[in-house]
């Protein structure tokens, strides 16, 4: 058990870089237990290295990831498969397979990953797919034959299947319409907010960003160089921030495309 002043994910001064490319440069922060943190930043900033450093699929070379408190970048393979149990995961398209009815989908994790029995894990599915509003003929539906907003729905069913304690949303609105966009982003604070989870977004989305968190946390170079309370961000002070919430070329944070 840990209290409730313990990070329930904290990266210290984590470094990762591919050859000489430096993506991670002593990248730190603090998620609380229950708290919504979206990360903002340009494309190719090291969102995504983070989250998968975070995960054990990427190893950093400095620094430490602790979840719970417990430092998890050296785990052995076994441990690391019970700290990832308790992560669950929505990614940016959806990722689901279209061999499987939407039902295994959303009972993937729970049939391969927890052994659980077909019929337990179906029940289990079919309740997560009314959570997010979709009903149990949708389960023996091929998702080849879904929509994108059902596709993410099917998505967030599957990511909260296993009652996680931390959810990674990846880009979680891309590819819909800004309606279906705020359906998805006020289902994600629903099913959060019922599982209890603590969830690290990411996504470049402002409108969505500023549904979704509780606190955004900018990346920049390799660093979080503001955060904070997502009220906060149009007073932000940050020059960088600025011109990123406001899609402005003009500012200090200079493009390689701009450049050229
Ligand atoms: N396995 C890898 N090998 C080499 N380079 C990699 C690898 N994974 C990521 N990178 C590089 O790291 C940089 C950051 O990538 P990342 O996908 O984390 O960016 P991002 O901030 O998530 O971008 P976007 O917002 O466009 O999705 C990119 O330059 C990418 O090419």
């Amino acid at each position: 058990m840990t209290d409730s002043k313990t990070p329930k994910i904290r990266l210290k001064d984590v470094h990762k870089s591919f050859g000489p490319k430096q993506i991670l440069r002593g990248f730190s922060l603090d998620v609380m237990p229950q708290e919504s943190v979206v990360i903002i930043g340009g494309s190719g900033t090291g969102k995504s290295v983070m989250l998968k450093c975070i995960l054990g699929l990427l190893s950093p070379e400095q620094g430490e990831i602790e979840i719970d408190g417990q430092p998890t970048v050296h785990l052995s393979n076994a441990d690391r498969e019970e700290v990832n149990a308790k992560i669950g995961m929505l990614f940016q398209n959806a990722a689901l397979f279209d061999s499987l009815p939407v039902w295994e989908n959303v009972a993937f994790g729970l049939i391969q990953g927890k052994r659980m029995k077909r019929k337990l894990a179906h029940d289990i599915a079919i309740e997560k797919l009314a959570q997010v509003g979709l009903g149990a003929d949708v389960g023996k539906m091929s998702p080849a034959d879904l929509s994108g907003g059902m596709r993410k729905r099917v998505g967030l069913a599957r990511a909260i299947a296993g009652d996680p304690d931390i959810i990674f949303f990846d880009e979680p609105t891309t590819g819909l319409d800004p309606i279906m966009g705020h359906v998805i982003d006020n289902l994600i604070v629903k099913c959060v907010k019922e599982v209890g989870a603590t969830a690290i977004s990411i996504t470049h989305d402002m409108p969505s960003a500023r549904r979704i968190a509780d606190r955004m946390a900018m990346l920049y170079q390799g660093k979080v160089i503001w955060h904070g309370p997502v009220g906060q961000i149009d007073n932000s002070g940050n020059d960088y921030v600025d011109q990123f919430i406001h899609g402005s070329a003009d500012g200090p944070i200079q493009m390689e495309l701009l450049k050229l």
